[in-house]
């Protein structure tokens, strides 16, 4: 989506209470930098997400809030040239020590991506792929239910599970991406803008969703809608991209974090609001 277009609107500060963070925060970040080969693509990072909160990741394009985002469950691994550096904290842990396995980071760390992407596979193949492959034990049927229902999608799949993934709406392609992820019992669930190919309606649908599902898991979502992003979550990171003219460098930086309220009603720093309120963007 143009991040011009979702920059253009006025959002009214949340007014609901945000919940104080509870605990140990889920993720903490020092220092994080991300690179592509020798292009920095996101510099200095810290903050500290909390556990059983939804934060987002707002920003201008190219300010690399995808790229910060992948770097929390390893993804970037999988780009070659991407490399990390400072330190990414994963309860307690550093998920880029030479003795972790980012498989099993990716499996505690779920992702959800923009286009709804299905396997060609049946409904309940969808669902059982990651439990399978994981060896599960248990009763399958019993799982893909139990996940089709935290995805907020069983009532309306539950009669033709042998049908393809792809036979359902893009607003339900992307709840069964939701229950495939929810199927390996993740703790933490990041969504790399999980609504900017769907209607209004199913946007509402799997923001609701988010609500529910946050008791149970941490959620971090980039989004380009700063109406969702107020709607939606607890606390907000804003970034921004430092230009340097002389090697005509763009790199993304965080500006600000706090919770959503703040960051809607009272930014501290002049670029939030001015990106917020749609001056740049
Ligand atoms: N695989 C890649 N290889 C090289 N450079 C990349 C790669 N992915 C992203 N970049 C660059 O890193 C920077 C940050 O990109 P990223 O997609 O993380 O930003 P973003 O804030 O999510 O952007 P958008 O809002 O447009 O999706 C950009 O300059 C982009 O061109």
């Amino acid at each position: 989506m143009d991040p011009q277009a979702a920059g253009a609107v006025s959002v009214a500060a949340p007014n609901r209470p945000t919940r104080e963070p509870v605990g140990a925060p889920v993720f903490e970040l020092r220092d994080a930098t991300v690179r592509y080969g020798s292009f920095t693509a996101v510099k200095g990072v810290g903050m500290d997400i909390p556990r059983n909160e939804i934060t987002a990741l707002i920003g201008p394009s190219g300010c690399g809030k995808s790229t910060l985002l992948r770097s929390l469950n390893r993804m970037n691994d999988l780009i070659a040239g991407a490399s990390v550096d400072g330190k990414i904290m994963y309860n307690g842990e550093d998920i880029y020590a030479p003795d972790v396995d980012p498989v099993e980071v990716r499996r505690r760390i779920g992702m959800v991506f923009q286009k709804p992407n299905p396997f060609p596979k049946s409904i309940f193949d969808n669902v059982a792929f990651g439990p399978r492959l994981n060896g599960y034990k248990g009763d399958m049927g019993d799982l893909v239910e139990e996940s089709l229902r935290k995805a907020f999608l069983w009532d309306e799949v539950k009669d033709k599970l042998k049908e393809s993934g792809f036979s359902l709406s893009g607003g339900q392609q992307q709840r069964l991406c939701i229950a495939r992820a929810i199927a390996v019992d993740p703790d933490v669930i990041l969504m790399d803008e999980p609504c900017s190919a769907l209607d209004p309606i199913a946007t509402l649908k799997i923001e609701d969703l988010m609500r529910e599902m946050k008791d149970e898991y941490t959620i971090v979502i980039v989004t380009h809608n700063m109406q969702q992003a107020a709607r939606v979550s607890d606390m907000t990171a804003f970034l921004t991209v430092d230009i340097d003219d002389e090697v005509g460098e763009r790199t993304g930086a965080l500006v600000e974090f706090d919770t959503t309220a703040t960051i809607f009603a009272g930014a501290h720093d002049k670029r939030t609001e001015d990106y917020i309120s749609g001056r740049f963007g």
